[in-house]
């Protein structure tokens, strides 16, 4: 085994407390030991530049330390009071925005400098695209449910019966969600401690993660912007389902909800990981609608539990709209021309692009086939003609399609957070385009990819930022490249 280099400044599993002074790509804050030997860096997840905090070292190397937040000490001056309860999913919510927009801003062009060897990046930057609504954006929620609770008071985990989100750092532990976290609908929010007390007192037992037992496992739901209507999916394991009283919770969600109530699904997942859905099991509706309507720049879709879609969709249109107006800066390349919509998912940018040229011939591939069929299905419900939508994966489908190269001019790429795989990037290049559109949730892959492709002969020309999570540490950029 590799011998750890060590540090004179920390040791693994040592509690220090220190000052956040910078903000680092992925959210975490970065404080400085300094002494006559020199300065070390200490990274802590989930702070902020300003909070004095104690943290628990997790790992060292020679220069630096990776730790884990314990507790914030003193706040940042910057930090402002917010009428939500704080949840792990929003660590950054008391920072005002314009202090995210440009941490965010900053450690992400700096990757590309680093990472993808860019040194006039702040050239290239074109827009800053902040998120339309601040606040209660998301249109999908999974709330789980718990056997262990985190008490913030006694500072220990209870035995108790738990509705909300895990504790931030634990797999074992969940907290209480008892009214809005500024993040989706305040209306469900608000109602979930009823929706808790209703489950509770059926004396059946919510999940026990370490003992991987229980029935309520998980409560999501998802929300339609355009109808303002509400789809819940209750994730239950199966021994006791005839102990369970469906009809009282149906009543329930009708009387909380009233007309916003689209629909109730009530799934099976006997399978012990985490994950919400099975991949086992079975679903069934118990009332209403197993669909909701979402409409995206005058296009409709329609919404199952399963399938994908933008989580925050009025962040997703202005994305839409800076990569569709990449694409269509240079037309020539596009009317009349075969264009290529890879990792394409439900097929969104593809179906805007070809409504919006002339003569355009898309090709949509993308690897999971149930999102496949919902990009046909939309395509057709908007009656958006020369689109073509391929379940594979995009290596295999580059492999078995060697008749495109040299005959795309403008490729889309929006890949998955893992990036694009090396090889199957060569045989993206191998294409020949004269353009690439390329989209990322993920920078650090993106800054990765972007030197390959320079070495290609591509150049970067533009780079835009998208905030489609305000208050988490996501970012999501759209950058041009071309020949
Ligand atoms: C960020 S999403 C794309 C979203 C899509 N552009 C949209 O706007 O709806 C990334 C997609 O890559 C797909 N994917 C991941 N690995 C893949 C592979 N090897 N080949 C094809 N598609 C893949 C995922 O299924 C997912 O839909």
């Amino acid at each position: 085994m590799p011998r750890r280099e060590r540090n004179k400044f920390v040791k693994r599993g040592e509690h220090i407390e220190i000052l956040i002074e910078d903000y680092a790509f992925g959210g975490k804050g970065i404080g400085r030991i300094r002494s006559e030997e020199g300065e070390f860096v200490v990274f802590v997840p989930n702070t902020l530049p300003g909070q004095l905090v104690k943290a628990q070292v997790k790992k060292t190397s020679k220069r630096y330390a990776e730790c884990k937040l314990l507790e914030v000490v003193k706040h940042a001056d910057t930090e402002v009071e917010m009428p939500y309860q704080s949840i792990p999913g929003a660590p950054y919510i008391k920072l005002p925005l314009e202090l995210q927009h440009q941490y965010k801003k900053e450690s992400t062009l700096e990757l590309f400098k680093r990472i993808g060897k860019v040194s006039d990046i702040e050239e290239k930057f074109d827009e800053f695209i902040a998120s339309p609504g601040a606040f209660h954006y998301r249109n999908k929620m999974e709330y789980g449910f718990s056997a262990i609770r985190y008490d913030h008071e006694l500072k220990t985990d209870v035995d108790e019966f738990a509705l909300g989100f895990k504790k931030r750092g634990t797999w074992w532990c969940g907290e209480n969600l008892d009214k809005d976290s500024g993040l989706f609908d305040k209306e469900v929010e608000d109602h979930l401690k009823t929706i808790r007390a209703f489950c509770e007192e059926s004396g059946l037992a919510p999940w026990h993660a370490p003992r991987k037992e229980g029935f309520f496992r998980f409560l999501v739901v998802r929300k339609s912007y355009h109808t303002n209507q509400l789809l819940f999916n209750l994730v239950t394991t199966s021994p006791d389902i005839p102990k369970f009283d469906f009809d009282g919770f149906t009543q329930l969600f009708k009387e909380l909800f009233g007309e916003r109530l689209a629909g109730i699904l009530h799934t099976i997942n006997d399978e012990t990981g985490d994950r919400t859905l099975a991949t086992t099991g079975s679903s069934r509706l118990l009332y209403g609608e197993e669909k909701i309507i979402e409409e995206l720049l005058g296009l409709r879709f329609e919404i199952s539990m399963k399938s994908f879609f933008q989580t925050n969709p009025a962040a997703a249109e202005r994305l839409y709209e800076k990569v569709v107006s990449y694409a269509l800066e240079r037309k020539d390349t596009i009317d009349g021309k075969i264009v290529m919509d890879l990792f394409c998912g439900t097929g969104t940018i593809g179906q805007i692009v070809a409504s919006r040229s002339t003569d355009a011939q898309i090709i949509g591939v993308d690897i999971v086939a149930s999102a496949i069929e919902d990009a046909k299905k939309n395509a057709n419900r908007n009656q958006i003609n020369g689109v073509q939508f391929f379940a594979a994966d995009v290596g295999k489908f580059l492999n078995e399609h060697p008749e495109y190269q040299g005959k795309i001019e403008t490729i889309i790429l929006d890949p998955a957070r893992a990036g694009i795989a090396p090889k199957t990037l060569r045989k993206v290049i191998r294409l020949g385009a004269e353009r690439m559109v390329y989209v990322s949730c993920n920078p650090a892959t993106q800054a990765r990819d972007t030197e390959q492709l320079i070495e290609a002969g591509y150049t970067l020309k533009k780079i835009s930022l998208v905030d489609q999570f305000p208050h988490t540490a996501h970012i999501e950029t759209i950058a041009l490249f071309e020949k």
